[in-house]
Order: structure tokens, then sequence, then C-alpha cells
């Protein structure tokens, strides 16, 4: 980031010192405290010392080295990238595995090894899926669509025959392309995104064999005939927990299911199945084989977890800036409470001459696929956003996380709010994809946000570290240690456990 600040001092150097500040954690005096676990953090891959630091050079590591590391956590059966089977066993068509081997995947990943034997079976059956963030649950299912698809007629090449939803239109869109890439050398494969379009297009027909969409905008498709469904024969739910969670999407699901015909294959993703969706799962998608995981073996060891101690509100912004200040590292992505936060941000860091952008649910469509593209590119480094981009978005180049608003959730309409640590979970996923290393950064700016972090520390069994925000250049070089104190080794923890139905 830094070498996007201009070249006056930023207001990070204008900051004085803080003063020393107690810990919010000093504050509370709770249980939660001795509840918080303190594993300790196992090995983590890290390059070897030349970069991937803090302070001047780039967190973000060349793709050799990235390479080299992740044949060993391949090799490594504890490891979710491991598998034992090659792409070529998993009986996948030539032309499926040549698309495969254009976008460099040597070898599966253990939801992939383990879940494509299941999801080719014949007759199909339907399938719940979990597993760490960014271990290729992406290619798990596209995989499957692409094997069970015919496109051997021009009639049969328009007409959708599996249709995946998402949450959000980013994440439809980054599907799509990887439908498209995977499927790459399959001749006359045709993929569409149903996602809200211009006022202009909307007549326009889904003539495509894939069809990637959002709930809502499907449901409508298909009720003003603009789809013809006749030939569905899968359906896959990525982010599966929280479409079926949200009132409204988790309707818009069922009724889009509804309308397909009976018996296609029903397939459920994500990292995180919370216990009060397990149940709607599984009428979702009746009778399915299953790969499920324990919620303490669901982080990825990669992504360092850390705290700064705030204030109040108004100093996290103080803090951001001076952290932006000493770092410089690949992307990055801010995520906030609320989108007038993020506007506030942005508009503020821009001003500081830092390269930022923000997405929000407050943005027009075509506005919102300008900003992530841009992002995606790296014309922008830094990203501001609400939990509308949380889950789901695959920009290697991500390296470091801000929470810069803990997330909570509110339990009920007058209830309490309260940790919320799937959200934690799929924030910080953002980084540290498919073996690669990346920070987490969460601002705590009062007592509450402290226990809830502790909270979410507690549900995972994972380690959140406190950096003292007193001293800058300590602080610095704490995290520079963070870093570098990475080994290559087991990325992740835990095994999955998986079992036909
Ligand atoms: N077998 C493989 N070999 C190498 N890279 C892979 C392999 N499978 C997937 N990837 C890459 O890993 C990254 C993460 O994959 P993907 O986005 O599918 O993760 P995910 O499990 O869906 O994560 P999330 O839970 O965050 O949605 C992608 O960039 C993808 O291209």
């Amino acid at each position: 980031m830094s070498s996007d600040a201009p070249a006056e001092p930023s207001l990070a150097d204008r900051i004085t010192k803080d003063e020393p500040k107690q810990s919010w954690a000093d504050e509370v005096n709770s249980p939660a405290t001795e509840q918080a676990p303190s594993k300790p953090a196992t090995d983590i891959p890290q390059s070897d010392g030349a970069s991937g630091a803090f302070g001047g050079s780039q967190l973000q590591e060349p793709d050799y080295q990235v390479q080299v590391k992740l044949a060993d956590m391949q090799a490594d059966p504890n490891n979710p990238l491991y598998s034992a089977k090659s792409f070529e066993e998993l009986n996948l068509k030539p032309e499926i595995l040549k698309g495969v081997a254009g976008m460099s995947f040597r070898q599966p990943s253990k939801v992939q090894e383990k879940t494509l034997p299941l999801l080719l079976m014949n007759p199909p059956k339907n399938l719940i899926g979990q597993s760490q963030s960014g271990t290729g649950k992406t290619a798990a299912f596209v995989l499957n669509i692409l094997n069970r698809i015919d496109i051997s007629t021009p009639e049969m090449q328009k007409s959708p025959q599996a249709l995946v939803l998402a949450p959000s239109r980013e994440l439809a869109r980054q599907i799509c392309g990887v439908v498209r890439l995977m499927g790459h050398f399959m001749e006359n494969l045709v993929v569409d995104a149903a996602v809200p379009v211009e006022a202009a297009q909307r007549g326009r027909r889904i003539e495509a064999a894939v069809v990637v969409g959002t709930p809502g905008t499907v449901q409508d498709l298909i009720k003003r005939r603009s789809m013809n469904i006749t030939k569905m024969r899968i359906l896959v739910l990525d982010e599966a927990d929280n479409m079926l969670d949200q009132q409204g999407m988790g309707d818009q699901c069922s009724r889009v299911k509804a309308m397909l015909p009976r018996n296609i294959q029903i397939v459920l993703f994500s990292a995180t199945f919370p216990e009060n969706v397990v149940r709607y799962a599984h009428n979702f998608a009746p009778q399915a084989n299953e790969m499920t995981l324990r919620h303490e073996d669901l982080t990825v060891e990669g992504i360092k977890q850390i705290y700064l101690d705030c204030d109040n509100d108004e100093a996290k912004y103080d803090t951001l800036v001076k952290f932006y200040g000493m770092l410089t590292i690949g992307s990055s992505i801010i995520f906030v409470k609320r989108k007038e936060t993020a506007a506030k941000l942005e508009q503020r860091m821009s001003a500081e001459g830092h390269k930022v952008v923000a997405l929000t649910a407050a943005f027009e469509g075509s506005q919102r696929d300008v900003v992530i593209d841009a992002f995606r590119l790296g014309h922008a480094k830094v990203l501001i956003s609400t939990n509308v981009l949380a889950r789901g978005i695959d920009v290697s180049s991500v390296s470091m996380v801000v929470n810069y608003d803990v997330p909570d959730m509110q339990t009920g309409p007058r209830g309490p709010s309260v940790a919320d640590p799937q959200t934690y979970l799929h924030r910080i996923g953002r980084t540290g994809r498919f073996g690669r290393v990346g920070v987490a950064v969460s601002f705590v700016s009062s007592k509450e946000d402290w226990q809830k972090l502790m909270d979410i520390s507690a549900y995972f069994h994972s380690e959140i570290t406190r950096l003292d925000t007193s001293d800058w250049d300590e602080l610095e070089e704490q995290v520079t240690k963070i870093i570098k104190s990475s080994r290559a080794g087991s990325n992740f923890k835990g095994n999955a456990s998986s079992h036909a139905a």
C-alpha cells in the first residue's frame, strides 16, 4: 500500500504516538478470558524470508515459491489440499482434464478428491460438502457439472442443464469464469450469468447449458419463462448455509428448486454449516452424501489472526491509516458493518492518497462489476466492503483482511448483538487461498468488541493474538515476526470426515 501513498507525510506519519493503551481484555472480567483457547499456533507455509514480510517488502509471495510449498502441502495427508489420487483417476472426460491442466491444477485437493466420486455416481445422488475456505470447492462442483452435461446437439447446447445459485453478483460472475476456464476445451459449451441486468436487457432469454446466478434473478427468469428448465439435471447452492439461512434468499432458493424437474441432483457447498442450518440443508438436499468438518477444524493456519486495541470507534480510523502506512502488501480487503462506513472510509483514505475502492449493495450492478474487476486486476489495491463480499470471492493476491468492525449479528428483532463466527471465517478466508499465507487483523474498540472476538476465537479453537499499538515500531517488528515465524507445513487443522448416505 505504501507504494500508493503520496510522497508527502501521510496522516499516519502525522499522528503522534498513542498513549500506552490498556487492553480491552484487561477491562473485561469474564470467564471467556479463560475460555479463549491458547492452542499453539502450528507452523504455516512461508516464503524463505526474502519476501513475505511487512515493512517495505511484499507480503505477496512469488508464484514459484507458492508452487513448491503447494507440492509439499499436497503430499501431506493431514492437509486439506492433499489427495491420494490424480485428476486422471477421477473419471473425468479428456477435454475437461485438458481444462484442468490449462489452469495449472496439478493435483486435486481433499474436497475435490473426496466429493467428486460421490458427485459422479450413477444414479446421481445429492451431496452436502464442507471444506475450509480457499480449498477448491468451486472446482469440485464445476467438474461434476461439466462431466454430466450433454452438449452433443445444438438444442442441448442451449438448454440449461445445470444451475448454480450464489449469494452475490460478484460470486456468480466469478463462478461463471471458472466454468468457462475449466470448460475451455469443450466445444460448444455455453455458460451464462443470471444476475440483475440493465432494464434494456431484461427481456433476454437464457440459452446456455450452464447457468450461474443469484436466486432472485433466476426465480424471475424462470417465472417469466425466459429460461427453459425442462432439461435441468443439477442444482448447486454455493455458500449454501448463507443462502438457506437468510429469509428472503432461502425462500427464493426453495421456490427455484420447486420449479425445477423432480429428481435432479442437489449439491450444497460451503465452508460453514452452523447447527441451525443443518436441518434446512438436509431438507433441501434429502438423503445426501456428506463431507463435513468440525468447527474447530475450520480455520486455515496459513491465515495469521491478530487484533489491535483502539480507544474508541473514531480511533479505529487513525489506527487503520497508521497500519497501512506501515505496510507494503499485495492487495487487501477492509470489511465494515455498514455501507455508510465504507463510503466514509473510501473518501477519507482516497483523500490521503491511497488507491482504494468501495463495493457495497448501495451500488448499481454494472458499477459493482467495474469496481470488482479493477480490484481483481490490481488497479486498486484496497477494497472496502460490507459482508456482501465476505463469501467466496477468490483473488489470490489478497494478503490481508481487515475487520474494521468485528462481525456480529442480531439475535432476533430486539435481541442482543452477538459474535458472528461464520462471517468472521468467510471474511478472513478471502486471504490465504489454496496454501498461500495471509494476515487477518481485527480492530477492537470496546469491551463488547473484545468479547465478541474472544467468542469467535473460542468457537473455532483458534488463537487471535493481540498486538500492542502503543509502540508502532515494536508493532511492525511483531507483525513481521509473525509472518517470518511461519514455516512450510500443515496449513490447515484437522481432517474432514465424509460418508455416503
Ligand atoms: N486442485 C487445485 N490445484 C491448484 N489450485 C486450485 C485447485 N483447486 C482450486 N484451486 C484454486 O484455489 C483457489 C480457491 O478455490 P475456490 O475459490 O474454489 O475455494 P473455495 O473452497 O470455494 O473457497 P471459499 O470457501 O472461500 O468459497 C482458486 O484460485 C482455485 O483456482
